[in-house]
This record gives C-alpha cells, sequence and structure tokens, in this order.
C-alpha cells in the first residue's frame, strides 16, 4: 500500500506541476503548492489551474506564493508544515533566454535548489523528486537513450543548470545517506488534462512545438515554422518522444511511493513512452484529430537542436512499474480539447478557493 504523505510542489501552478497535483491528490496525498509566477497564471489570491485542480479532485490544496529564492518564506512554509517529500518543479525553462541571460537561470534553478535542499535538511526533510529533463544527455551517442547514456555535453545553459543539479545531488547523496532522491528526465511533455480544464498556457512566449501549432489551428499564428528538414530522419525533420502530461505526472506518483518504500539515495530515471515520432507525423496526427489544416513553413535548422531523440523507459518500467497509458492521437485531442475550452488560456484575474497562505 502507498503510504500518504505531505507534498510540497514547487512550480505547482505551472504546466506539469498542476498536472502532477492532480495526481498526487487522485492518490491521496495532502499538497502544499508554492508558485512565483514567473511562468504561470495566477497572482497573491492564487491560481487558476490549482483552483481547477481542486475541481477535478474535489480535494483542498493549500497554496503559497512564494519564491524559492526566498529562503526565509521557504523555512516559515516548513515550520508550518510536516512535509515529508518535495517535488521539485520550480525553474526557468527557456532555452533561447537561458543564453541570453545566464546568471538568471543559474541563480534562479541552481540557487533555487539550493536553499530548497537546505531549509529540508533543517527540518530533516530528505526526499525529493526533481525535475530533470533529457536535455542533460546533449547530442545522443545511441538510441534510445538509457540512463547510462553519458551526460553534460550540452549546449545551452538552461540544460546546463539541469545538469549541474544532478552532478550536485550526487555529491549530496554520496556525503549524507539520510538523502532519499529522484531524479527524473523528461522527454518532450505535451497534452492536457482529459477533462480540458487545465493545461499550458505559458505567460512567456510559445517555443514548443505543440502550443505553437495549437496556436495556429485556432488562427492566432499565421503558420508553423517547421525548423529543419535536412536532418538524418526517415522525413527530414527532427525526432523526439512526445508524453503526455498525466503520464509524467503519474511517474511522480510512482516515484514518491518507491521513496516512500526504500531507501535509494539518489535514482535517475528517464520517463518517456520510448517511440520517436517526427515534426512532420505529429503534424499529421494533429491536423487528423483536430480535423484541421496547418500550414506549414520549411526554414532552416533551429540552432542548437539535435537530431533525434527517444527514451529506453524499461527502467521506469521496471523498478517504478510505470508505464505510458496516452497515445499520440491522445496527446493531441487532449491538448485541443483545452486550447478549444479555454483559447486565450486560463482567467487571468479570477478568485480561488484555494487555500492561500494557509487561509481560506
Ligand atoms: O515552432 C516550432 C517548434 C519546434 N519545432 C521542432 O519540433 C521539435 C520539438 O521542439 P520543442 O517542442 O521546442 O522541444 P525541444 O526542442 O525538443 O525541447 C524540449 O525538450 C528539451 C529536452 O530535449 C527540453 O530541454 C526543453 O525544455 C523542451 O522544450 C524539434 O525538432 C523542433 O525543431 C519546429 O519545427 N517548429
Amino acid at each position: 500500500m502507498p503510504k500518504l504523505k505531505t507534498v510540497l510542489v514547487t512550480g505547482g501552478a505551472g504546466y506539469i506541476g498542476s498536472h502532477c497535483v492532480v495526481d498526487l491528490l487522485q492518490a491521496g496525498h495532502e499538497v502544499v503548492a508554492i508558485d512565483n509566477f514567473a511562468n504561470a497564471v495566477g497572482d497573491e489570491e492564487g491560481s487558476p489551474a490549482l483552483r481547477r485542480a481542486e475541481t477535478i479532485t474535489g480535494k483542498n490544496i493549500t497554496f503559497y506564493k512564494a519564491d524559492v529564492l526566498d529562503k526565509a518564506q521557504i523555512m516559515k512554509i516548513f515550520d508550518r508544515h510536516s512535509i515529508d517529500c518535495v517535488i521539485h518543479f520550480a525553474a526557468l525553462k527557456a532555452v533561447g533566454e537561458s543564453m541570453q541571460q545566464p546568471l538568471l537561470y543559474y541563480q534562479n534553478n541552481l540557487l533555487g535548489m539550493l536553499n530548497l535542499l537546505e531549509v529540508m535538511r533543517s527540518h530533516n526533510c530528505y526526499q525529493m523528486v526533481f525535475s530533470s529533463s533529457c536535455t542533460v544527455y546533449g547530442e545522443p551517442e545511441y538510441l534510445p537513450i538509457t540512463e547510462t547514456h553519458p551526460t553534460g555535453k550540452i549546449t545551452n545553459v538552461y540544460g546546463r543548470t539541469k545538469y549541474f543539479i544532478e552532478e550536485m545531488l550526487k555529491d549530496l547523496s554520496a556525503a549524507d545517506e539520510k538523502w532519499n532522491i529522484i531524479s527524473l528526465r523528461y522527454f518532450n511533455p505535451v497534452g492536457a488534462h482529459p477533462s480540458g480544464m487545465i493545461g499550458e498556457d505559458p505567460t512567456k512566449e510559445f517555443t514548443n512545438l505543440m502550443p505553437f501549432m495549437a496556436q495556429v489551428a485556432l488562427g492566432k499564428k499565421p503558420v508553423l515554422t517547421v525548423f529543419g528538414s535536412d536532418y538524418n530522419t526517415p522525413d527530414g525533420t527532427g525526432v523526439r518522444d512526445y508524453i503526455h502530461v498525466m503520464d509524467l505526472a503519474s511517474g511522480h506518483v510512482a516515484a514518491l511511493n518507491l521513496l516512500s518504500n526504500n531507501h535509494i539515495r539518489l535514482k535517475v530515471y528517464n520517463l518517456g513512452t520510448g517511440k520517436g515520432v517526427s515534426v512532420k507525423e505529429l503534424v499529421n496526427v494533429f491536423e487528423k484529430v483536430t480535423n484541421t489544416k496547418i500550414p506549414l513553413k520549411y526554414v532552416e535548422r533551429r540552432l542548437g537542436d539535435i537530431t533525434a531523440m527517444w527514451a529506453d523507459a524499461t527502467l521506469a518500467k521496471e523498478e517504478l512499474g510505470w508505464t505510458t497509458r496516452y497515445s499520440v492521437e491522445e496527446m493531441c485531442t487532449d491538448f485541443w480539447r483545452w486550447q478549444t475550452m479555454n483559447p486565450d488560456g486560463y482567467p487571468k484575474k479570477s478568485k480561488t478557493s484555494v487555500i492561500v497562505n494557509g487561509k481560506s
């Protein structure tokens, strides 16, 4: 039986965070969520995504508008709640921006993690699930990529922050056996909760393929720019391992269960489907399930993009007992449902029933 936990979810109002909160609540865990709204909709009064997560699950979430860079604030939250485990999503993640503002990325992602780990240690909380990325592998030396593939040859600052944090976690777990940490390397998260109530609504510019494609389908952008048609792939376009965000969410609940029942110190798992899908293939499926036509414009390769990447997710299957359930069709259908039900994303100003700063 999984043990029920009080889980602090940093970046809980964000795309992956909010979907993970739904799964945690449905599994019976208590959630304390924090977000600074750097890339999620919300304000002092709370988060529309989390309010909807409460509606979906019929459960309450405690929410704080808080920043992992503010150590004193994080201390207070730990003083107030008996946190068993932290799932750490809060990070900046725009590759282009990270190249222009490296210090911002190092400060936010590395210092944020350091603060969190120090506060955790001061409160005897040693369990963490960390949101890492397949970006730590750089250009693959072989496919599918296993967790033992070399890491570190990364061409962007964002990716290096994930890699440096993984190295930091290795040192930490080697130095102090109390830590019990899982780092999850995500492949390409897409889709939305099947209810259409929560989904991806970045406050920054859309740069990822599926959200951009949906903007084109909605008529908000004129054309989808395809970056490169001369890759060494079956149709010449880039290949990725797209994974439904609800599958990603269930991977976190599985990781939490493993940490509850085993002292593993530090483990790394790939979360992907194991299937490579090209840009053209994804566009075709999206057009089919949404009954839309996406105008395409082929341009040069995007700087820093890799050719192809997909996961070997055998380890997560064997050790976390986790498998993906959603097809590429469902990823597109669910994303489109979210987009058509919420063409402008979340309401930008809304009262929330979420318990904010510990008060209803
Ligand atoms: O307008 C677009 C956007 C993307 N692509 C292509 O679509 C594929 C997927 O691109 P995107 O959705 O931007 O994802 P990635 O570049 O694979 O980056 C994701 O996956 C990385 C791990 O590999 C993470 O580090 C990033 O945070 C995450 O955004 C790539 O072949 C891109 O060249 C286009 O052709 N046109």
